[in-house]
């Protein structure tokens, strides 16, 4: 590595790399702007250097574990250099530099890995690429501040993209349906472009610049249209434009806010660490501030489950991280994470540091507050090296706050297809195994426990699996059934969308073990399931493509490129994905039962 990187500097002019010596070790003498997981460089950070020259690829192409190049905020010109040669690249930034020309519709083809690409602020021309558009992992995009012309490509896995940005280029034409997720700013300042998004209809001959001006010059034509010719009326148009404005600002707001929070029901959940609130709780709780002193005595009277003026504070159900009351959470600073099927949830650090995420319930009815109760305890109680065991309770008639302990490492979900660099990065073959062991167990275990449950865990899915640092899998979110409302049950909980339950409403023990098969076959391909979203639109039909992988007798095209290269586990992962397979059979009958998935996996070692 250290001899490409000294090659790559030779090519470059100017920057400041005078500590890019060979033989000093790279990683060891942490070289200006190299990033590396042990011994070897994954990641370029060249940004704000006045660099210009050229772009060795040959230089990278040796260079085998790069993962990101940053050439952001630099001086390089002429056309995007080769980086497609990089087929693991996972991001590229080339932001503000003076590349220019046009980019081939298809030099995105091979880059299948890519997640995030960053070509803003540059001076690129001709079409946005195909082969970009259909990056099956892309999730960030910016292309604002370019020329880019001509009609944007249709987005092929619009579900995985949580950024974007076409703004201020020469984009025309109506704006393909994929990207209805997104609003009027990612695509403002391309005079041609219309469709719903930006407000403006298409018609379908060539006249959009004539219909630009319309729409440009009355934008709030719903708010203030009425007399606004008038010169008499000059003043209260100026008003009138000010709110208007203030209102437009507003709703962006709003509604950029709201897009960033359903985007974290579909792939969770970079915490928006920007959105630092209160955790919302009660009102009768909030308006009496409590000394410490008297909060921890109603926590401690509150474990015997009395309550005050018909409101109870937080229960405590498992003391193992010590004790807290309501107004620890309140004075905590918040976070949201994400908004799933069940409700919200939201990390609290508190003053003792420890870090807990509250998940506010609106659809748990179905039992009244003595039996909501003993579940709450009954799952406080469970010990397993595989459960998040809760640590405490809130109950009001229309919200339940259900406090657990903060997972640094996040969820599987996140992990497997967000982008968390070095905790990704370790996500190799013995990892993952592991991983799907511990899920499996945990899941034997819940199934011990709940055994007379209708669906033991009833929601397993990568979001409710959580990682510790020693990447060992946590389930939560599981035992609900019994305390959630009907309408939560079937749109809320992931084991309500097996086949069976879909079919002809049957839902049983068999209903988690199809969502474990749709977990393991998750964590082998790599691949975002079809399955985790309600409109079908984006991720992959896991099931599907691995049945006609396997009946074609092309099992190891399934694998995660990511473990299967030079890998000589290939044979344990195929037997992995052949359980996965047994786990998501449609007919239960045919399905494997939850004993036998453990006998299986138990036989696959590394
Ligand atoms: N204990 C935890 N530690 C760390 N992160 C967590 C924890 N619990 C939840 N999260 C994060 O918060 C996100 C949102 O969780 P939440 O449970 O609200 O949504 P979900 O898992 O997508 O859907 P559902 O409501 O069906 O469980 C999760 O995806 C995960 O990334």
């Amino acid at each position: 590595d250290e001899e490409a990187l000294i090659k790559l500097k030779k090519s470059f002019i100017g920057g400041n790399l005078d500590n890019w010596v060979l033989g000093s070790g790279a990683c060891e003498k942490k070289w200006v702007g190299v990033m590396c997981s042990g011994d070897n460089v994954t990641g370029l950070h060249l940004a704000d250097m006045q660099l210009t020259g050229e772009v060795d690829i040959q230089a990278l192409l040796q260079i085998r574990g790069l993962k990101a190049i940053s050439l952001i905020n630099n001086s390089f010109t002429g056309d995007i250099p080769d980086l497609h040669k990089l087929t693991n690249l996972r991001a590229i930034y080339l932001s503000k530099n003076k590349f220019s020309g046009s980019i081939p519709d298809n030099y995105f083809e091979k880059m299948g890995l890519l997640k995030k690409v960053w070509l803003d602020d540059n001076q690129f021309s001709g079409r946005i690429p195909d082969s970009l558009c259909r990056l099956p992992n892309l999730m960030e995009l910016h292309l604002e501040l370019n020329q880019f012309s001509g009609q944007i490509p249709p987005l092929k896995y619009p579900a995985m993209v949580r950024d974007l940005n076409l703004s201020k280029n020469n984009l025309e034409g109506e704006i393909p349906e994929g990207y209805m997720q997104f609003n009027a700013t990612s695509f403002e300042g391309n005079p041609g472009l219309c469709g719903s998004i930006l407000g403006k209809e298409c018609d379908n001959g060539d006249n959009k610049s004539g219909q630009k001006q319309e729409s440009t010059s009355s934008p709030s034509e719903g708010i203030d249209g009425s007399g606004s010719g008038s010169n008499s009326k000059v003043l209260a148009i100026s008003i009138g434009s000010v709110v208007a404005v203030v209102f437009l600002v507003i709703i962006v707001v709003l509604a950029r806010k709201r897009r960033r929070e359903d985007e974290f029901s579909i792939l969770s959940k970079e915490p928006l660490k920007e959105e630092v609130l209160p955790v919302k709780v009660p009102e009768a709780e909030s308006t009496t501030r409590r000394k410490p002193s008297e909060s921890s005595r109603r926590s401690r009277s509150s474990k015997k489950g009395s309550s005050h003026g018909g409101v109870t504070d937080l229960v405590m159900v498992n003391e193992e991280k010590g004790e807290f009351g309501m107004q620890d959470l309140m004075k905590a600073a918040a976070e949201v994470l994400g908004n799933g099927g069940l409700g919200s949830a939201y990390k609290a650090v508190m003053s003792n540091g420890l870090a807990v995420v509250v998940k506010r319930m609106k659809e748990m009815n179905r039992l009244g507050k003595e039996a909501f109760d003993v579940e709450m305890r009954r799952l406080g109680k469970l010990r397993h090296p595989n459960i998040l065991t809760p640590l405490a309770y809130h109950f009001r008639r229309e919200e339940k706050l259900i406090v657990s302990e903060y997972m640094p490492k996040g969820s599987l979900l996140y992990v497997l297809h967000g982008d968390r660099g070095i905790i990704h990065a370790n996500l190799n073959w013995p990892t993952r195994l592991k991983i799907i062991k511990g899920i499996a167990q945990g899941l034997d275990f819940i199934h011990t426990e709940f055994a007379t449950y209708e669906v033991p865990h009833g929601n397993l899915k990568s979001s409710n699996i959580l990682l510790t640092e020693n990447y060992d899998p946590l389930l939560s979110d599981f035992a609900f059934q019994p305390m959630a409302n009907p309408n939560l049950i079937n749109q809320g909980l992931f084991a309500y969308r097996s086949p069976e339950y879909v079919r002809s409403q049957q839902i049983s023990a068999k209903s988690d073990v199809y969502c474990l098969g749709i977990v393991i076959l998750e964590i082998i391909t790599g691949k975002f399931p079809a399955q985790y979203l309600n409109n079908g639109k984006g991720g992959i039909d896991i099931v599907q493509w691995v049945q006609t992988s396997i009946a074609d007798n092309q099992v190891e095209d399934l694998i995660d490129p990511e473990i299967s290269h030079g890998s000589n586990s290939i044979d344990q992962m195929v037997k992995l994905l052949h359980i996965g397979a047994g786990c998501t059979e449609s007919n239960p009958d045919k399905r494997l039962g939850m004993k036998e998935v453990i006998d299986k996996i138990n036989e696959v070692n590394v």
